[in-house]
């Protein structure tokens, strides 16, 4: 058996052609048996079905070749098993492969992922689902469905999904409880839970998160005046952002609750419809719970 399982998501990111046949031959090179070591994903969902077939088998490490979903659906069924996760990124924005410093070339992240060692990263749970980088209801999810409706992928999209509508959107409600306490009731244009940094594409929302430090950074944005954007998406992606009246980060207790108004959620930068009636999420941290490659050990 292959100790090594590649999965690769044929339809991620923007449309490069070398990507399939660079990784059928990349896969062939560290076969080890006749066993198959390259699965296609065909749908949503497959990626996990795959992932817990190879936990069963025993595989040591699964070597993810797509964007933040494709790493999502992998990465949840790893948490607290021995199977070590690496990650080609392939996607538009890949914010868990560059928090990792996993180069954007794709031969030196097969390299990282082939030779790399393993490091321990903490994982968040809300309402049962992991993720990895970050959540967020309002604005952000907002974004990032209209950017899932747009025809182009990738940076520019971003920017026009968040510049067409920041204006007009309306502040929503968000009440923060732990142990029964209220920590935080509030209005703001949007929330982000962060685990890691940045949402992806080096946008830098929570600069001093570290994803290995078994804690979790929510963040507060109100609404700017526009005269304060252009010096507030510099700060984003030089990541220096820091507190001010219109951005607060808070570093938040092991399990605590959000009660909220808003109908998106996203989780790293899928977006979730939120049921009608739920306005309540439980959010859990799981620390140390994924082994996953680096790009520098
Ligand atoms: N063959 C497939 N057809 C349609 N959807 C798929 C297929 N394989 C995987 N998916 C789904 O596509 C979703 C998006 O994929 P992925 O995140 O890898 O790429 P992306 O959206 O281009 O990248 P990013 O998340 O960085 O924007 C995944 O959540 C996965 O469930």
């Amino acid at each position: 058996m292959n100790s090594t399982w590649i999965i690769l998501n044929p339809n991620a990111g923007t449309n490069d052609k070398s990507l399939i046949p660079d990784i059928e031959s990349k896969a062939k090179q560290i076969r080890t048996s006749a066993g198959q070591n390259l699965f296609k994903t065909q749908y949503a969902g497959h990626a996990s079905e795959i992932t817990r077939k190879a936990i069963k088998q025993g595989v040591q490490k699964i070597i993810a070749v797509g964007g933040d979903g494709t790493v999502n659906e992998i990465a949840k069924e790893l948490v607290h098993t021995k199977t070590a996760l690496a990650i080609i990124p392939a996607g538009s924005g890949n914010g868990l492969a560059r928090q990792l410093y996993i180069p954007m070339n794709r031969s030196r992240a097969w390299d990282a992922a082939v030779n790399n060692t393993p490091v321990a990263i903490d994982s968040l749970e809300i309402n049962g689902k992991a993720f990895f980088c970050t959540a967020g209801f309002g604005f952000d999810a907002f974004v990032t469905h209209e950017f899932h409706n747009m025809p182009e992928r990738g940076f520019m999209s971003y920017a026009k999904a968040s510049m067409g509508s920041y204006f007009n959107f309306p502040d929503q409600s968000f009440e923060i409880l732990s142990q029964g306490k209220e920590l935080i009731n509030t209005k703001a244009i949007g929330i982000t839970i962060a685990n890691a940094g940045q949402y992806g594409n080096n946008a830098w929302i929570s600069p001093l998160s570290d994803i290995t430090d078994g804690k979790a950074e929510l963040v507060i944005l109100k609404k700017l005046p526009s005269y304060l954007l252009p010096g507030f998406l510099y700060k984003l992606f030089q990541k220096k952002l820091s507190k001010d009246r219109y951005y607060q980060t808070i570093d938040m207790p092991k399990t605590f609750t959000i009660k909220t108004t808003c109908d998106y959620m996203h989780i790293d930068g899928e977006v979730v419809k939120v049921p009608e009636g739920e306005n309540q999420y439980r959010v859990k941290i799981l620390p140390k719970s994924l082994n996953i490659i680096p790009g520098k050990n």
